[in-house]
């Protein structure tokens, strides 16, 4: 599969543990950065990684920032993006099932390497239920327009 990744100065070495991690399983992902420790902005990465999973460059997105927050309302700004934080992985199953949710968010100060693996795992395993939840997800999308 191919995934958008981005993060900000907060989540440099969890980024870079969980795209060693995803790219083991065969996933290719596209990197938006930040790729050092000086201290950025995360709307400019929750912006890169939404525009491309709407884009269809990517089939989804993985966001990391010290929370997860500020960088998934970021990239929930951008129209088509269904972002969520998740910080285990019953939700992150759960975003995908239910909200068709097309990128997973973590923060790096709130989450261990371990469970971030299980977020995104549980992420990726989980299929979209639709039926009943498609009404509920045009209704998100309804309010777009
Ligand atoms: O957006 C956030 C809060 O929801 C993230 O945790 C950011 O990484 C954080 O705000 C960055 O804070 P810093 O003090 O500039 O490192």
């Amino acid at each position: 599969m191919k995934i958008a990744i981005g993060n900000d100065h907060a989540a440099v070495e969890l980024k870079n543990e969980i795209k060693a991690y995803l790219e083991g399983k065969g996933h290719e992902l596209i990197d938006f950065g930040t790729n050092t420790n000086e201290s950025c902005d995360y709307p400019n990465f929750g912006e890169a990684v939404g525009k491309a999973v709407v884009n269809n460059e990517a089939e989804c997105g993985v966001l990391i920032c010290g929370t997860g927050i500020g960088i998934s309302i970021a990239a929930n700004k951008v129209k088509g993006v269904r972002a969520a934080v998740c910080s285990e992985p019953v939700s992150a199953r759960l975003t995908k099932e239910h909200n068709n949710a097309n990128v997973i968010a973590f923060g790096a100060r709130i989450v261990g390497v371990e469970v971030a693996k299980a977020i995104v795992d549980a992420y990726l395993d989980a299929e979209y239920e639709g039926e009943r939840h498609q009404r509920r997800v045009d209704m998100i999308s309804a309010i777009e327009m």
